[in-house]
């Protein structure tokens, strides 16, 4: 049997939200994506693994979609996924990218501020929020305190909302699990509401991303992803399921991370395999053999409170008491007098009073400023004490030096200075309370660390009362090292079966389409196949680390290059492990065409994996003045691969020479099939004549893949002569190019 929780839990499991109700239904947000260094964002985006980058390209083609003017429907994901998938990681990218994409769509500079957010960053609670450099649902929306139907609109704050957000076009919502039908119904309504539209969300699209196993939504409501009669279902008629499956926080800890992911799904009636009890055992301990300065993590509140008292005792000599200043209204003047001690204060309320000392370990418990990092949730040291100076016993400020992972900017050492935070004692009736909204964080509850990545952390077992509690307690470390159990309980580790029902029922997509050859290339016989891939790279010294990360381009057999713009010098870092490379810099392609030889840019590249035999066939008789590779593969297959740059500036009909020249001198060496591909700079979606095609057709040569839908952007051209048993075309991902082509097909 599960337990109940008392008054006090239940009032717990709502960390943030009735202080982010009552604090902050008047401040405004302040969303800006943050202004990365571009070479730390490029690594950012690389280090993506694979599911991570499908999601990410997927929603980038689509801003750039809805940039073009072309149709984009509108989206809804469930980014799906156990603790530690990186989850987080992925919507901080996604947010990044997606802005600056969005920032670009054409707008009436009279109607719309250019300044205003394109993509809403946003999560349940204000650590999680703070966590991914975004803001609460609550505060974004103005949401009221109460959320229970029927819808109350904006009223005469309708005209700032819709000001404030004109611009945007996504939503993410991060920890969906916590969040309730209610809410999720409200935040439709809002939208609709702002943006004048019937469409659910008022046609936002949403990206809604979290875990259903971790911790549900407050007061025992259902989780969105479980059916409900009678309650308008937005989740299940919209949603498709994209679930991220590799787990990177305990990335280097596999045996644990596994581990985890069963006791996620584990039900109840199932107990853990004898393989799992002993690994979890390894991390059982006694409460006197765990070091005071780890965070201990207590399902309830009582712990939490015994364990921090006792603990800084233990720590330290000088306590500082800290009243709180209660200020009573008198009923003759009407003046707020303060009273000479603090009365009983409310349960979940500002303290009575605060039992402190320099050095000692404290979290914050209201959300007074996101982008400072001071949300509620938020762990720092207490630094110093600032005293009144009209009262040297009072203490007016807290100077707190904020967790490391708490600073927006990790270069940030200066002290945050806290001022007591004002609150109505509803219980005493007009009595105004003024507090540092602080508590002493030795130990917290669960319901705080969920979305926390620590080293190390105590784990008591004891008295949780949730399905999901014990999961989200235990996989907060990176490594199984990092983990002492005290009160083991396995009957505690158990996750919802309703959720297992939903989730398999949920529409699902993998987004095959945006990595197509990855995909393929998981069920192709590899003795079998022959894949090549054609890429311009835009520079391979700066595009080399792109490529070695890509997740599709390093499958392949073989990659072709143009535009590699590499000057005579291959610098080592340009190899590709386990490929042999051939090039040819533009520099040494042209002997008439001196003009175009001095250009930089430019230039081919053949990749051929080491496994493959081949030898490159440097001097083909009576070629010149063109940019081009060829290789001769001998074993496993036999066939002439040939990589050409035509820049847009070389004249067709020189180039058209050279071409069949050398088109001529591959039929004399007698390989076949030929396979030629490259970027030729001829537009296919021109009407006209297409003279470099149709040259190729002439010789015999045809386009592949034939496929109507790839001809769309296409300026590439990957022809071969005679049948090969599978070629792929790399699609276009620059938003760059297709603007330029799109500029040369008006000119046409
Ligand atoms: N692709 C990645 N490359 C490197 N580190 C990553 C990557 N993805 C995630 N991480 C790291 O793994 C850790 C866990 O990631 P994150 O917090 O995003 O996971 P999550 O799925 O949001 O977890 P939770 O459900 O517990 O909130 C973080 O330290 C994060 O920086």
């Amino acid at each position: 049997m599960r337990d109940r929780p008392d008054d006090d839990d239940v009032q717990e499991n709502d960390p943030d939200l009735t202080r982010a109700v009552r604090t902050v239904t008047n401040a405004t947000f302040v969303m800006e994506p943050p202004k990365l260094d571009p070479v730390y964002r490029q690594q950012l985006y690389q280090s993506l693994n694979q599911m991570q980058a499908s999601v990410f390209y997927t929603v980038r083609d689509w801003c750039i979609k809805r940039v073009g003017n072309v149709t984009a429907e509108q989206f809804f994901y469930f980014i799906n996924g156990g603790a530690g998938t990186g989850k987080s990681h992925l919507i901080k990218c996604i947010y990044t990218e997606a802005s600056e994409i969005l920032s670009k769509i054409e707008r009436n500079a009279y109607e719309t501020d250019p300044s205003k957010p394109t993509v809403l960053l946003t999560a349940f609670t204000g650590t999680a929020a703070f966590n991914i450099c975004g803001t609460t649902l609550h505060t974004l929306l103005k949401l009221p305190r109460t959320l229970q139907p029927p819808y109350k609109g904006l009223g005469n704050r309708l005209d700032e909302m819709r000001a404030e957000l004109m611009n945007a076009e996504i939503i993410i919502i991060d920890e969906i699990s916590m969040v309730s039908k209610e809410l999720f119904a409200y935040v439709h309504f809002r939208f609709q509401q702002i943006k004048g539209s019937n469409k659910p969300f008022g046609g936002m699209s949403v990206l809604a991303v979290g875990d259903f196993y971790q911790l549900p939504p407050v007061a025992y409501s259902k989780p969105l992803c479980v059916f409900e009669a009678g309650c308008i279902d937005l989740w299940n008629d919209n949603f498709q399921m994209i679930t991220l499956t590799e787990i990177m926080r305990q990335k280097d800890d596999k045996a644990f991370a596994e581990m985890l992911n069963r006791i996620r799904v584990k039900d109840l009636t199932q107990e853990l395999s004898d393989n799992d009890r002993e690994l979890l055992s390894q991390a059982v301990t006694e409460p006197e053999n765990c070091p005071n300065d780890v965070l201990h993590i207590f399902a309830r509140n009582k712990k939490v409170n015994h364990h921090n008292s006792k603990t800084l005792a233990l720590l330290y000599d000088d306590i500082i008491t800290i009243n709180a200043d209660d200020y009573r209204k008198d009923a003759r003047t009407g003046a707020m007098e303060l009273q000479t001690t603090p009365c009983k204060g409310e349960l979940n309320g500002l303290q009575d009073k605060l039992e402190l000392a320099i050095g000692a370990r404290v979290m914050l418990t209201r959300n007074i400023d996101i982008s400072q990092g001071l949300v509620n949730g938020a762990f720092a040291k207490v630094a110093t004490l600032v005293y009144s100076p009209c009262n040297s016993t009072h203490v007016q400020k807290l100077g707190l030096d904020l967790d490391l992972s708490q600073r927006r900017n990790a270069d940030n050492q200066m002290l945050v200075y806290l001022e007591r935070s004002e609150e109505n004692i509803t219980t005493k009736k007009g009595m105004v309370r003024r507090q540092f909204p602080l508590k002493l964080a030795f130990a917290c509850t669960i319901h705080k660390v969920q979305g926390m990545s620590t080293t190390s952390a105590v784990v008591s077992l004891k008295e949780i009362f949730q399905a999901g509690m014990g999961y989200v307690a235990l996989s907060r470390v990176t490594s199984l090292r990092g983990l002492r159990i005290i009160d083991m309980d396995e009957s505690k580790l158990y996750a919802n079966p309703d959720i297992t029902e939903s989730l398999n029922n949920m529409q699902k997509n993998h987004f095959e389409q945006i990595m197509p050859f990855y995909h393929l290339s998981q069920t192709l016989d590899r003795d079998k196949t022959f894949s090549i891939i054609h890429h311009n790279t835009q520079g391979l010294p700066s595009h080399i680390q792109d490529i070695q990360a890509h997740h599709e381009l390093c499958l392949a057999d073989v990659l072709c290059f143009t535009e590699t713009r590499l000057q005579g010098f291959v610098a080592p870092s340009l190899h590709l492990d386990g490929y042999s490379m051939f090039e040819r810099s533009r520099h040494v392609s042209y002997t008439n065409f001196s003009d175009m030889a001095r250009k930089d840019g430019g230039g081919a590249a053949i990749y051929v994996k080491n496994h493959i035999v081949a030898h490159e066939v440097r001097y083909v008789h009576n070629v010149t003045d063109l940019e081009f590779v060829v290789v001769r593969v001998e074993a496993p297959f036999s066939a002439l691969i040939v990589t050409v740059y035509r820049p847009p500036t070389y004249n067709v009909k020189s180039f058209l020479d050279n071409l069949r020249a050398l088109l001529q001198c591959l039929e004399m060496l007698d390989v076949h099939p030929i396979i030629v591909c490259g970027d030729f700079n001829e537009n296919l979606l021109y009407y006209g004549q297409k003279p470099i095609m149709e040259l190729f057709a002439s010789k015999g040569y045809a386009q592949k893949p034939r496929n109507e839908g790839d001809y769309e952007t296409t300026m590439d051209l990957l022809e071969s002569k005679e049948r090969t048993s599978f070629v792929y075309k790399k699609k276009e991902r620059k938003n760059g190019r297709k603007k330029e082509r799109k500029k040369k097909e008006r000119k046409t």
